[in-house]
């Protein structure tokens, strides 16, 4: 039996990953997560019965632990209670389904435990990508990414056979990006985007954050990002192409020009079950593509009207704690943005603001990543007032 901790339970993520250790006898809910939604919370203890559930709005927990009482899950609270979850003894794979920068702390408590670690949460490798690879290759504990992209390059890059020629071998790394819900529009066309708009993704039913990142192209910059610091290949090597009907996930072309994709339909049960099973597949019933349905295209993205991937591109490049900043600076606008404070373009602009406003500091302490993002958090709200 395998202990799964889900922190973020009641997102996206969250519930399908619940969804996935239903359909799987050997799998069991061992510790479930949420910020403030105790009603789901409450729901998913009721039927999973997990050993642990952590709350991290305080007065929330206090709430949940009243509501609960007649059942034997332990409930804990804050940040403290994420950390010890994730790295609990008993614990054997912790999916890291919470949105922003709220996720490093717990995935570097996961890396230190030196868990299996099922990674959604990007904005971790974003924040400190270099402190938690470097962390993970020495505690041992193993990061399997369940982003849908990078968990079809980790399944592309399983076809090899010799480990050592991996620079030589792996000429480029090809994230595929669905273009989100504006595809093909120009700037003046974005001016008046709602968030109702916005919130409408394609193909994809996730998180509202991440599904606002996809409108913007940030998720795909995110994503750079990240396929950085998980295969450990230079920005050079990573490009971005716009395939619309998000069937093929990713790509990795070989220095023989081979180029090996993985294909799917757009379902994160697949990443969420791979990352708790690998090496090894299991069967799945109701997420089988259907490869006759439309034809696969590919385009090159607009890089001057989604100025949010080249501004993320090069907050990779520059490293240190730029990335932290384009980070916290993106997930102030983007709840703005969703509040109907600010207006879709508004984003890149106040992300650019802060890039330029930011001093980076090279291999920036834990502490200092967390004071970079706070920092940029409040040139957001400081140049709220100056928009419009
Ligand atoms: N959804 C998807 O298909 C994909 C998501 N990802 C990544 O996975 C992560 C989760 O995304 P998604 O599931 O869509 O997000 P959701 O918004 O659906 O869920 C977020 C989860 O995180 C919890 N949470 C929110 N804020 C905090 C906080 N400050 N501290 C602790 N927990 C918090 C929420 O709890 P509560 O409900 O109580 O607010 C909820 O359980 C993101 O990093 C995203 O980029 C990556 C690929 C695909
Ligand atoms: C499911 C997943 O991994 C998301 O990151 C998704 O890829 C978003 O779609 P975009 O390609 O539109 O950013
Ligand atoms: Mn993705």
């Amino acid at each position: 039996m395998k202990n799964i901790v889900i922190l973020g339970a009641t997102g996206s993520i969250g519930t399908q990953s619940l969804e996935v250790i239903e359909a799987n006898r050997g799998f069991r809910a061992f510790a479930l997560s949420a910020h403030s939604n105790i009603a789901v919370l409450e729901t998913q203890i009721r039927k999973f019965r997990p050993q642990f559930a952590c709350v991290t709005n305080e007065e929330k927990a206090a709430e949940l632990k009243i509501k609960t009482a007649d059942i034997g899950t332990k409930i804990l609270a804050g940040t403290a209670g994420l950390e010890e979850i994730a790295a609990h003894p008993e614990a054997d794979t912790v999916i890291t389904g919470i949105v922003g920068i709220a996720g490093l702390a717990p995935t570097l408590a996961a890396v230190e435990a030196k868990k299996r670690i099922g990674l959604a949460n990007k904005e971790t490798l974003v924040t400190a990508g270099d402190m938690v690879m470097e962390r993970a290759g020495q505690t041992g504990a193993e990061i399997i990414p369940v982003d849908s992209e990078h968990s079809a390059v980790f399944q592309c890059l399983a076809a090899r056979v010799n480990r050592d020629n991996f620079d030589s071998e792996v000429k480029r790394i090809l994230l595929t990006a669905s273009g989100g819900p504006f595809f093909g529009k120009t700037k003046d066309e974005l001016t008046q985007i709602t968030a109702k708009e916005a919130l409408r993704h394609p193909n994809w039913s996730m998180g509202a954050k991440i599904t606002v990142d996809s409108a913007t192209l940030m998720n795909k910059g995110l994503e750079v990002i990240e396929a950085k610091h998980l295969f450990g290949v230079p920005f050079e090597k990573i490009d971005v192409f716009v395939h619309r009907q998000s069937i093929v996930h990713s790509m990795v072309e070989f220095a023989d020009n081979a180029v090996i994709a993985q294909l799917g339909a757009p379902d994160m049960k697949l990443p969420i079950q791979y990352a708790i099973t690998y090496p090894e597949r299991l069967s799945m019933h109701g997420n089988e593509p259907d490869l006759t349905k439309t034809p696969l295209t590919f385009d090159k993205p607009d890089f001057e009207t989604f100025r949010c991937l080249p501004l993320a591109i090069s907050a990779g490049k520059t490293g240190g704690t730029m990335p932290a900043v384009l980070n916290g600076a993106n997930e102030a606008a983007v709840a703005l943005f969703l509040n109907g404070k600010i207006r879709f373009l508004d984003i890149a602009d106040l992300v650019e603001g802060a890039m330029c406003a930011h001093k980076t500091m090279k291999r920036p302490s834990l502490s200092q990543i967390f004071e970079a993002d706070k920092w940029a958090r409040e040139y957001v709200c400081a140049k709220l007032h100056t928009l419009h």
